[in-house]
């Protein structure tokens, strides 16, 4: 199956996780920067995922999985260990909800990549199932070629190319806008020279970047 990659806005969207172990936990970690509306199902949470249900993040219903707990989800994550309990959110699911189950049996309306989030800077990796391991992997290589600072890398970037649009037309702004993938951008980030970068948005604004 070839899945359709999509970066899906799903602020304010009820999200339910069937199960409160070790992959419910990671599910939350994974959903909480999106503001959705996570509820999780389960009698038993881990420690650390009780933590964020007493922090307000996610509202817990500490009860066994039941159909009427699926109303109005717009995801939902079959996230027991067992399989009959996930055959029961599967069966309970409508069609114009999306499920996602962690034993990956049965239906599947999306997968899970690994997520390496540096601000509005995403980079996600998958093998559709085949090797979760090998997704781990590169995900950690990501990490290390991606490190904190393109978070604020990104910010600037953002930043110049909005000023670039305002400022320049045609053959100009393309010009300009190929400058901001000067490595050197990258560098004055990572030494924090904040001179050098408040001098370069002034000569975009002064029409002086070609
Ligand atoms: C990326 C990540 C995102 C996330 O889960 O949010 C993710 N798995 C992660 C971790 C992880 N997964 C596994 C281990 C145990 C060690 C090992 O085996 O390596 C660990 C490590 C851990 O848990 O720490 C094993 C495993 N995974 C699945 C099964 C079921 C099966 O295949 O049968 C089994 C066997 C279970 C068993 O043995 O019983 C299924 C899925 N896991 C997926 C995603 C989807 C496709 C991923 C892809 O291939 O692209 C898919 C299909 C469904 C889904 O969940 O969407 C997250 C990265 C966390 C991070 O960010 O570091
Ligand atoms: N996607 C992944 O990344 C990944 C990784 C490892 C395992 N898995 C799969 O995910 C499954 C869950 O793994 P885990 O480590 O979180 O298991 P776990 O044993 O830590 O947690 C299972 C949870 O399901 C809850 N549960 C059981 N019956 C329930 C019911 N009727 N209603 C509501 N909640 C119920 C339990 O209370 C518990 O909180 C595994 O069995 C495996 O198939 C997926």
């Amino acid at each position: 199956m070839n899945y359709f990659p999509l970066m899906v806005n799903i602020e304010f969207k009820k999200v339910v996780i069937i199960g409160g172990g070790h992959v419910a936990r990671q599910k939350v970690e994974a959903l909480l920067p999106t503001n959705a509306e996570i509820t999780v199902v389960s009698p038993t949470v881990t420690d650390k995922l009780k933590n964020y249900l007493d922090e307000g993040r996610a509202v817990w219903k500490q009860k066994l999985f039941e159909p009427a707990d699926l109303d109005g989800a717009a995801l939902i994550f079959a996230a027991t260990n067992d399989e009959a309990v996930n055959d029961a959110v599967e069966e309970a699911t409508q069609h114009w909800q999306l499920l996602n189950r962690a034993d990956a049996l049965g239906r599947m309306d999306f997968m899970n990549p690994a997520v390496v989030r540096r601000g509005d800077f995403v980079v996600t990796v998958s093998t559709t199932g085949a090797s979760p391991a090998l997704t781990r992997k590169v995900k950690a290589d990501l990490e290390e070629q991606y490190d904190e600072s393109y978070a604020e890398y990104v910010a600037f970037l953002k930043e110049a190319r909005l000023l670039i649009l305002k400022n320049y037309e045609g053959d100009a702004k393309k010009a300009a806008l190929a400058q901001l993938l000067e490595p050197e951008i990258l560098d004055w980030i990572q030494q924090k020279n904040e001179g050098k970068c408040a001098q370069f948005l002034r000569q975009i604004e002064a029409g002086e970047v070609n």
